[in-house]
């Protein structure tokens, strides 16, 4: 997929106030997103992830590196038409209709209305449309704000943050409207988000930023698999945890032992604690959710950072 890139980042770096002192919010970052995918940039608040789409948009200038949209060099300008964006969750006028306020939009990029009742109806808003946005949800609102992103026909869609301040039902609604931007639609999608979950389900691909650098960057399935471990019942368990040190790391969590290894492991750690005279009860598989294993991937880098 990545054979045809539509985003490419190369080594993009930004500081914020030029004296020593400036703050790094992002640090050399380089990532690909092929044509149809939906990647998530995943990152705590204050992480970098923002800075990082204003460059893309064209909105900041990069302190080095470079930007790549459609194979065509964006460093320090505007992006193509090609890109729909939403940021800071669109500004609309609260006393306009949701269906005017895309009128207004659509005007003032000069293209013409006729795609306005497809797109309301492709967010789900068609029954909402002729009502004042200042009556809408937060989700309506942002529901409205990826219409706004929508107008112009994109073939890469860039959403800051979607589910922000949005319930459970909403979250599940921009999830689905999401998936359905790339696999009915075609886009390519990328979005920030600082929630494990919503990437998890929607995201082919994740790259994780930490303090502004990118520490890591996988398909869910290879994150959630670099993070396989087993659980092991056992007893004694400082006794369980010399025996497989330092081949395999483990934690004592209560009554059990956590071992980073994958599950073709279980037979040479269950031969290894038997040799170590240590009784085993039970040794079983533990899938990480990609929360564990984000925090784990951040804590890591916090080591190698101290
Ligand atoms: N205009 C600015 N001037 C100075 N520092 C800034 C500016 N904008 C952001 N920063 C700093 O840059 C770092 C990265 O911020 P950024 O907004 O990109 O992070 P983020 O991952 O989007 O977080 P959030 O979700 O909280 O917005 C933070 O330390 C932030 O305080």
């Amino acid at each position: 997929m990545r054979d045809n890139p539509v985003l490419e980042i190369a080594a993009l770096s930004k500081t914020y106030g030029r004296r020593a002192g400036g703050v790094r919010a992002v640090q050399d970052v380089s990532l690909t997103v092929g044509a149809g995918e939906v990647y998530g940039f995943l990152g705590a608040n204050g992480a970098g992830k923002s800075t990082t789409i204003r460059m893309l948009l064209g909105l900041i200038s990069p302190s080095a590196g470079s930007i790549r949209l459609f194979g065509q060099d964006v460093t320090h300008g505007q992006p193509p038409r090609k890109v729909g964006s939403l940021v800071d969750g669109g500004a609309f006028y609260p006393f306009l209709t949701g269906r005017r306020n895309l009128d207004v939009l659509a005007r003032t990029q000069s293209l013409g209305a006729g795609r306005i009742d497809a797109l309301l109806d492709q967010v789900g808003l068609t029954g909402s449309a002729n009502r004042k946005v200042k009556g809408y949800s937060t989700g309506m609102r942002q529901r409205l704000g990826v219409a706004a992103a929508l107008l112009n026909d994109p073939d890469l869609v860039i959403l800051d943050e979607p589910a922000n301040g949005l319930d459970a039902a909403g979250i599940q609604e921009m999830r689905t409207l999401i998936r359905s931007l790339a696999t009915e639609h075609g886009k390519t999608v990328f979005l920030s988000s600082h929630l494990l979950n919503e990437v998890q389900q929607v995201c082919d691909r994740i790259g994780i930023i930490d303090r502004g650098t990118l520490i890591r960057e996988d398909s869910v399935a290879g994150l959630l698999q670099a993070e396989e471990s087993l659980r092991i019942v056992a007893t004694p368990l400082d006794k369980a945890q010399a025996a497989l040190a330092p081949d395999w790391p483990c934690t004592i969590a209560g009554n059990a032992l956590q071992v980073r290894a994958p599950s073709a492991a279980a037979p040479e750690i269950l031969r290894r604690l038997v040799a170590a005279q240590v009784d085993v009860f039970t040794l079983a598989p533990h899938q990480r959710s990609l929360e564990e294993a984000f925090l784990a991937i951040t804590s890591q880098a916090e080591t190698g950072h101290a």
